[in-house]
């Protein structure tokens, strides 16, 4: 009997990654991948090799980022080594700190008497805004937005990454577009990213996921390498729907064992669904995540990404999270408490959300209202954080409405690039008190409240009463 071919786990082995680059050390690990600083032997370009671990989510990842190639705001993809039996690696520029260090040195370290400066926060946020603007415009909605997968480079250039949950939707009217209007190209050899964008079979069809393999160039970078395998050499079936995942990076497999309702729940509800599916509900990190994805949606759009920057924008103004939630319960009760109420007086389609009928909290007589949480804020910059917490997803602002808003064109005018304060590594989660940024790293699941029938959740001395029926 043929024994499985052994799966390597670790770079150092990889003949075809040692013989370009010298790993010179390990600078992060998240749910499903390590990252190394090395060195590309033929230049001495320092890259970050991100091993994933998740098939899935390593396809993913090449996938957005291929396509997002021009984009300033985006992490660049140098290339990538791909084979059946290993680990997906990923050939990234190096990005030595992140959004989540800049808050921590403003509240914590050298620049807490100063805090962020009025004209830092608005750079930082024109950066961010053009990198989401980027993925909404070629349809991809990136599902974990937060400071930590907002990287930061020496010079101050904030680019997205971590793309190991977004997804490619299409919906009429919603076109991927060339990003040359607005960005500067960086790789001539890559082809226009809107050659990927199928046309609509069914126009009616509200949202389209892309299934089969983009129709990428074959350079880039290692192709003429046997075990290096392209998106076209592919197997049609790792273009995944959802439910061919449990958790994405939300929930680990440990977190399925200690907590065995949650993604089995899950898997249960999609994992027969091996067309053109519903998305999950389980992504994103649970302080980020929009009150849909929370309610168990599975057809929200990229709005989810703006109620992340709502959360973004806010804990850069007031250097705290806004929702630091302990449970998904929690996550909501602490939404209701800042907005009140959801009801379908705010959000007539909240009701459809699967999770509605399932859970219902006790009225929030008297919300705190987003003011409260920001104090010493000026009002324009808490209408723009309110622009991007509404309830319903359609009244949330885009990144280019933003871009327009007067916030960014009045004084104080937002800083250059070169005049931004950069930390001098990434933020480390441990380097805080767990409850205070503990979950950045406490990967959340499905919305799974459905498992115990009906319950009624009421505010107590210490947190939460639930009432199941
Ligand atoms: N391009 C890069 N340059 C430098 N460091 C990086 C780079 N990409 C990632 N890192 C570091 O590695 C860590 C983990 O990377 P990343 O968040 O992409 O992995 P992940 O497993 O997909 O994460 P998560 O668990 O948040 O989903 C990051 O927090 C960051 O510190």
């Amino acid at each position: 009997m043929e024994q499985p071919v052994s799966k390597s786990w670790s770079i150092h082995t990889r003949r075809e990654i040692t013989s370009k680059y010298q790993i010179l050390e390990r600078v992060g690990s998240g749910a499903y991948a390590d990252v190394y600083k090395a060195r590309r032997l033929f230049d001495n370009l320092k890259v970050a090799l991100k091993e994933v671990h998740d098939y899935q989510s390593g396809f993913r990842e090449i996938e957005a980022l291929q396509t997002l190639q021009n984009c300033p705001n985006v992490v660049v993809l140098h290339e990538y080594f791909w084979s059946e039996d290993e680990d997906a690696v990923l050939v990234l520029e190096y990005l030595p700190t992140d959004l989540a260090a800049v808050i921590r040195e403003a509240k914590k370290g050298e620049w807490k008497e100063e805090g962020l400066r009025v004209g830092e926060i608005k750079r930082w946020m024109i950066q961010v805004l053009c990198g989401v603007d980027a993925c909404h415009r070629n349809s991809i909605v990136h599902r974990d937005l937060k400071p930590s997968n907002l990287l930061i480079s020496a010079e101050g250039v904030l680019k997205l990454a971590d793309f190991g949950q977004a997804r490619i939707l299409l919906a009429p009217g919603f076109i991927a577009v060339n990003d040359d209007q607005q960005n500067t190209p960086t790789n001539e050899a890559v082809d226009n990213p809107s050659d990927i964008v199928p046309e609509l079979d069914n126009p009616d069809q509200e949202v389209q996921i892309i299934q089969e393999a983009p129709p990428y160039r074959k350079e880039f970078g290692l192709s003429d390498d046997p075990k290096v395998r392209d998106f076209e050499d592919m197997d049609k079936e790792s273009c995944f729907p959802d439910c061919d995942t449990s958790c994405l990076a939300t929930c680990t497999a440990s977190d399925i064992e200690e907590d065995p309702f949650k993604s089995y729940a899950y898997e249960a509800e999609e994992g027969q669904n091996q067309g053109l599916g519903p998305l999950t509900s389980c992504v994103g990190t649970r302080w980020f995540r929009a009150p849909e994805l929370l309610y168990g949606s599975t057809t929200y759009g990229p709005e989810i990404d703006l109620w992340s920057l709502g959360c973004i924008f806010a804990e850069l103004l007031s250097l705290k999270p806004l929702f630091p939630g302990t449970s998904d319960i929690d996550q909501l009760g602490r939404i209701f408490n800042v907005l009140g109420d959801l009801s379908k007086e705010v959000w007539p389609g909240c009701t459809e959300l699967p999770d509605y009928n399932t859970i219902s909290f006790g009225k929030v007589e008297n919300p705190l209202g987003i003011e409260a949480c920001l104090p010493n804020r000026s009002a324009d910059e808490i209408l723009l954080v309110k622009k991007l917490l509404c309830y319903d997803p359609t009244n949330r602002a885009t990144p280019m409405e933003l871009l327009q808003d007067r916030y960014f064109n009045e004084e104080p005018l937002p800083l250059t690039i070169s005049e931004l304060r950069v930390p001098s590594k990434h933020y480390a989660a441990d380097e805080d008190s767990p409850n205070e940024c503990g979950d950045y790293k406490d990967f959340d699941s499905d919305s799974d409240f459905g498992d115990f029938g009906p319950s009624y959740v009421t505010r107590t001395e210490h947190g939460y009463a639930i009432q199941f029926y």
